[in-house]
């Protein structure tokens, strides 16, 4: 992720100012030099990174604090409010029809964000189509149709055409029944003149409400260059930054949306079509410091749990809170956390677990977790309805049966039984809960209560 270290650097410097009540300079200057060290080495640009030092500097330095917070929650706010002023607000992606056109370098993604995209709306429940133009690169039509077909949209391409702008004009008419259009460009080694000359004259076709360009996350100072030579030619409505799960860095794509006075649209998290997200600056300063991101997690847990109930009609997961938790549920919601992506992404967005404690984590931490989920899912695919129903009934002599046929240990079959038990119990606790301990518990877990992280996001939450 983007400024990954930021948080768990900041923290440190943060943690030394705890029990104080006033900073002084020497604090602030502190903080700011982490800052600093962490927005250049993302590649921000030189003169933003020090527009932001001379506001953060002056803000903590002259501001009252709000009364009865501490001087590390004084500068965090601060800090927070800043950051989240650096990146700007998020592109606005109306939810109608329109027509999109994605422009950029080859290799930055628009292939693969243009499939994203679609399916991010056809997911708002709107008929996306993707039309691919670029009869440039070999592999090009193959790549954007299977993708299309995973994501379950629209596709109109040419793998034989070599008119660009003709396939454009086909596309836009043969795909008339869609509401969202999103077209996709070639992209070239550099930003060579027939490059610029043939997205001009798809741009003319095409005529879109929005043109985003596909910077990929590593791009550095170079995106400065590009984002002129764009904006001039076709004017950029938003960036769309790609591969942010592969780099720390991610500044230069900042750099592009100050030069073109654009802003964010989506962020690209990895390479299927479910892998990304809008961007939301408040969520995204909020991960990068570590203090979570509520919003987007909330998101994903809903939609892999209405993708799960989906494919099974017949279960619901309100039922857990009603009647009892049978294997059958706990199978349910490990195949809605499949779902909801890498478990080191969703743990980001939980308050008190971004950055730090992650980072203290062994690297296979995660990879175990993973490997044990995937087994218990073997060991449930051996058991009978029966026993999946009532897991606690389950006997030793069908425990080995289990371990035997599912090519696992009898320790792992217990293991899975101890945790559904475990599970179990805590929603016999949340059962007997009120609205109001339900409604302190959520407040408690916002404040990131988990500890390690930054915690107290009390004077802004
Ligand atoms: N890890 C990761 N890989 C990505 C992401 N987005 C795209 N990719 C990968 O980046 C590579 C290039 O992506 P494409 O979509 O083919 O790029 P393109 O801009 O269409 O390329 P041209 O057609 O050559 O201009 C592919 O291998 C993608 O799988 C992302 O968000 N994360």
């Amino acid at each position: 992720m983007v400024l990954d270290d930021l948080g768990s650097s900041l923290r440190g410097t943060l943690d030394d100012l705890r029990g104080k009540s006033r900073i002084d300079k020497a604090d602030v200057d502190e903080v700011v030099k982490q800052i600093q060290r962490s927005l250049l080495q993302a590649d921000v640009d030189v003169g933003l990174v020090m527009g932001l030092s001379d506001s953060i500097k002056d803000r903590a330095l002259n501001e009252e604090p709000v009364a009865g917070t501490t001087a590390r929650d004084q500068v965090l706010k601060i800090v927070y409010e800043e950051m989240v002023g650096l990146v700007g607000d998020s592109t606005e992606i109306p939810l109608e029809s329109q027509t999109i056109m994605l422009a950029g370098l080859q290799g930055s993604g628009k292939t693969t964000t243009a499939a994203k995209i679609a399916w991010w709306f056809s997911k708002k429940g709107l008929r996306p189509a993707v039309i691919q133009t670029d009869t440039f690169r070999p592999g090009a039509y193959d790549q954007a149709k299977q993708m299309c077909e995973r994501a379950e949209v629209d596709f109109y391409g040419d793998p034989d055409g070599n008119d660009p702008v003709e396939i454009a004009r086909e596309g836009l008419e043969a795909t008339a029944d869609a509401e969202v259009h999103i077209v996709d460009t070639a992209g070239r080694h550099a930003l060579e003149s027939d490059l610029i000359d043939e997205i001009e004259e798809i741009d003319t076709v095409v005529d879109p409400d929005l043109s985003l360009l596909v910077l990929d996350a590593a791009i550095g100072q170079g995106a400065k260059q590009q984002a002129q030579e764009f904006e001039e030619s076709i004017g950029v409505g938003g960036v769309i930054i790609t591969k942010l799960d592969g780099t720390a860095k991610g500044g230069g794509a900042l750099t592009a949306v100050n030069e073109t006075e654009s802003s964010i649209a989506f962020l690209g998290t990895g390479e299927t079509v479910q892998d990304i997200e809008r961007f939301e600056p408040n969520g995204f300063i909020s991960r990068l410091l570590g203090m979570g991101d509520l919003k987007q997690l909330s998101e994903r847990v809903e939609r892999a749990m209405a993708e799960t109930q989906a494919e099974d009609e017949d279960w619901d997961p309100e039922d857990i809170m009603k009647g009892s938790f049978t294997l059958k549920d706990m199978k349910k919601q490990m195949e809605a956390m499949n779902r909801m992506g890498p478990l080191d992404q969703v743990l980001d967005m939980i308050p008190g677990f971004g950055g730090g404690i992650m980072d203290q984590l062994p690297d296979d931490a995660m990879d175990t977790t993973q490997d044990r989920m995937r087994q218990f899912e073997v060991i449930m695919d051996s058991m009978t309805d029966e026993e999946m129903e009532n897991p606690q009934s389950v006997t030793s002599a069908q425990i080995e049966r289990i371990a035997r046929g599912s090519g696992t240990e009898e320790e792992t079959v217990r293991e899975l039984l101890s945790q559904h038990k475990m599970m179990d119990q805590t929603l016999n606790q949340f059962k007997g809960m009120g609205d109001g301990d339900m409604q302190r518990m959520m407040k408690k877990m916002q404040k990131g209560g988990g500890g390690g992280g930054l915690g107290g996001m009390g004077p802004f939450g």
